[in-house]
C-alpha cells in the first residue's frame, strides 16, 4: 500500500521514486524521428543509470506510448492549426499519467516527444500540485524559443511552439481537441532560460505579461551561475517560497555543435556545461517535481548519439547525480 504522507508541504514527495513517461509522439511539429527519442534515450540505459543512483523506477504501463489507438481517424487542420485533435488527445492522455505518479509522491520523468507534450505533463503536475498542497506550480523553460504563439500569432501552425499560451491561457478560441485544457501557469510563476529566436509576436506576449525571460545575450553578461539565482529568486516569490518547481527542457536550448539532433537547432545556445549547471542548481534547491526532455531527435544529423548521452547526463544532473 502506498504511505499516506503529509499534505501540508512538498516533502511528502518520494525523491525516490521516479514515474517515467515515454512519449513517442510528433505531430506537434512536422518532421519525422522525435518521436524515437524516448527509445533512444531507454537504449542507452537511462531507466539503470537512474537506479543505480537507488532510484526506484516506475515506467508507465512498462512501455513506450505513441498513443496511435487514441488518434482520431482524420485531423484536417483548423485555420493554421496542425493536427488540433490529435495533439489534444495525447495531451490529455498524457496529464492524466502524469497525474497519476504525481498524486503518490513520485518524482515525474517525461521523454519526448516533440515539445507540444509539454501541455500535458504541466497540466497533470499543476492539477497533483494543487490538489495535494493548494499550491501553483512553477515552471523553468529551457530552450532557445518561447513556445508561446497562439493560434493568432503562430507563423507555422505547429503545436509544439504554442504550449506555454494554452497552458497560461492566452487564447479564447476553442479549437477542438484542445478544449479541455484548464489554463494551470501563471505568467509570474514561468521563467525562460536559453532564449534566442523568438518570433514578433511572441516578444510582445512575453512583454505584455512580464513573464521572466533569460536569453543568450543575458547568458554571456551575467554569466549562468548568477542566472540561475535571479531564476529561482524570481520563483521564491509569493506566499509559498518552496513551492514545487517543474523543469521542461528543450535539448535544443544547447548549442547545435554540442547537440545537433533535434528539429529545429539555433546556433548560439547553451554550452554542455551551462545545460549541466542548470540542472545541477535545480535540484540542489530540493523542489523539482517534474521534468521534460524533449525535441531529441536521433534521425536528424549524423552524430545523435552525442544528443542521446547528452539528454541522459541532463536527466541524471537534474536528480542528483554528483561530480564528486
Ligand atoms: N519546441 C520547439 N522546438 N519549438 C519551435 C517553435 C518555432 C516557431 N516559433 C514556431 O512557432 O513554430
Ligand atoms: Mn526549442
Ligand atoms: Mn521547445
Amino acid at each position: 500500500m502506498e504511505e499516506i504522507h503529509r499534505l501540508s508541504d512538498w516533502k511528502y514527495l518520494d525523491k525516490k521514486q521516479i514515474g517515467i513517461t515515454c512519449v513517442a509522439f510528433s505531430g506537434g511539429q512536422p518532421k519525422g524521428g522525435v518521436d524515437l527519442g524516448p527509445e533512444y534515450v531507454l537504449k542507452a540505459g537511462l531507466i539503470e543509470q537512474l537506479n543505480e543512483m537507488n532510484f526506484k523506477t516506475v515506467l508507465t504501463d512498462n512501455k513506450i506510448h505513441d498513443y496511435k489507438e487514441f488518434f482520431p481517424k482524420s485531423d484536417e487542420p483548423i485555420g493554421i492549426i496542425k493536427r488540433p485533435r490529435t495533439v489534444g488527445i495525447v495531451n490529455k492522455i498524457l496529464a492524466d499519467q502524469v497525474y497519476q505518479h504525481a498524486k503518490l509522491g513520485r518524482l515525474a520523468l517525461q521523454i519526448g516527444g516533440d515539445h507540444s507534450m509539454a501541455i500535458g505533463t504541466i497540466s497533470g503536475m499543476a492539477r497533483a500540485v494543487k490538489e495535494r498542497l493548494n499550491q501553483d506550480l512553477k515552471v523553468i523553460w529551457i530552450d532557445a524559443h518561447a513556445d508561446i504563439n497562439t493560434p493568432q500569432t503562430t507563423e507555422t501552425g505547429n503545436l509544439h511552439g504554442m504550449p506555454v499560451s494554452y497552458l497560461i491561457g492566452l487564447t479564447d478560441e476553442k479549437i477542438e481537441g484542445l478544449d479541455w485544457i484548464v489554463p494551470c501557469l501563471k505568467p509570474e510563476n514561468l521563467v525562460y532560460i536559453g532564449l534566442r529566436d523568438v518570433d514578433k509576436d511572441e516578444k510582445q506576449i512575453l512583454k505584455k505579461y512580464k513573464i521572466q525571460a533569460f536569453s543568450m545575450h543575458d547568458i554571456d553578461r551575467y554569466g549562468i551561475g548568477k542566472i540561475l539565482d535571479m531564476t529561482i529568486e524570481h520563483l521564491s516569490k509569493g506566499p509559498y517560497p518552496n513551492s514545487p518547481i517543474h523543469l521542461s527542457f528543450d535539448i535544443d536550448a544547447l548549442d547545435p555543435t554540442v547537440a545537433g539532433s533535434t528539429g529545429t537547432p539555433v546556433r548560439g545556445g547553451l554550452t554542455f556545461r551551462e545545460g549541466h549547471y542548470i540542472c545541477e542548481a535545480l535540484h540542489d534547491t530540493g523542489r523539482l517535481v517534474g521534468l521534460d526532455m524533449v525535441e531529441l531527435n536521433p534521425a536528424i544529423g549524423d552524430c545523435h548519439e552525442d544528443t542521446i548521452t547528452i539528454g541522459c547526463s541532463l536527466i541524471r544532473a537534474t536528480f542528483g547525480e554528483s561530480l564528486l
